[in-house]
């Protein structure tokens, strides 16, 4: 599913319970300097990440100063973020003016609040420019967190120079059928450089049948039920996406390689890495 940049006016893009994809939530919120926004969201673990500009957060009587330093946009320098645990309230103040993530998944429990610096990024780059996969993940919440963290997976994905395609060799997650794969529900913002620039989300939900393709623009939000999901970016622009996966039963994730590509794994340098790095 693909939904168009709009102004959400600081309301859930995807609030709790979607039909679609209920595993994961998401909102951005757009804050001047001084302003706060308050929040809570009952069955769901969240994570604060400022896509731009300064904010401190509240929760569970603690305080985190001083989460996120970028400046013009999402190119400038490393991702932090805030962990507020399930049922929690929040309190986000604005420092400067500021765009922030909130990315979320279900989850019962109620755990410990934490930063995550930049210092504490957990980075992976991998693939190449002549196969056109040149990536790079920075992992805000990823396999480092799996011992304080319920179900969520927070990451800011590159294509490394401009052009070039990411997901692939395509693979899926939407069935719980251990060791083979898992149930994550996953949603993406989109960005690109510069704003004009544009790509396309294909999502084929079944091997060898013709499925959907989106054309993303700055700002889209796509939401990943079922299927295969590369995507790629017109040549001369570089890509971002957001990206939030939710795990129905496990938080650890274990992609399914659609056989027709899966050879392709040993074209793409260091990809193992990738993998490896969710699990
Ligand atoms: O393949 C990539 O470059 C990233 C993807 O794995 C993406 O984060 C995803 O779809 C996770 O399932």
């Amino acid at each position: 599913m693909h939904i168009p940049p709009h102004d959400n006016a600081n309301q859930p893009i995807v609030d709790i319970d979607h039909p679609l994809v209920p595993y994961v939530y998401f909102n951005i919120i757009r804050l001047t300097a001084g302003q706060h926004f308050d929040y809570r969201v009952a069955g769901y673990e969240t994570c604060i990440v400022p896509a731009t500009g300064t904010v401190t957060v509240e929760t569970a009587g603690e305080t985190f100063a001083d989460i996120g330093h970028r400046g013009a946009d999402v190119w400038d320098g490393d991702p932090e973020g805030v962990y507020i645990p399930t049922d929690a309230a929040a309190r986000i103040t604005a420092l400067t003016d500021c765009e922030v993530f909130i990315a979320g998944a279900q989850y019962g429990e109620t755990l410990t609040p934490f930063a995550v610096r930049a210092a504490e990024i957990d980075l992976v780059q991998y693939g190449s420019d002549d196969t056109k996969t040149h990536r790079k993940i920075k992992h805000i919440l990823g396999a480092a967190h799996h011992d304080r963290v319920g179900r969520l997976l927070v990451s800011e994905l590159y294509t490394v120079g401009a052009g070039g395609w990411s997901g692939f060799p395509s693979h899926k997650h939407d069935t719980d059928r251990l060791p083979d794969e898992t149930r994550h529900d996953e949603c993406y913002n989109f960005r690109f450089k510069p704003d004009y620039g544009s790509g396309l989300q294909m999502l084929q939900r079944l091997d060898n049948e013709p499925g959907d393709a989106y054309h993303i623009m700055n700002r889209s939000t796509v939401l990943i039920d079922k299927g295969y999901h590369p995507c790629c970016v017109l040549p001369g622009y570089e890509m971002y996406y957001f990206t939030i996966l939710g795990g129905q039963s496990q938080r650890s994730l274990k992609q399914y390689f659609q056989p027709t590509h899966a050879a392709q794994l040993h074209t793409i340098p260091g990809i193992m890495d990738m993998v490896a790095k969710f699990k």
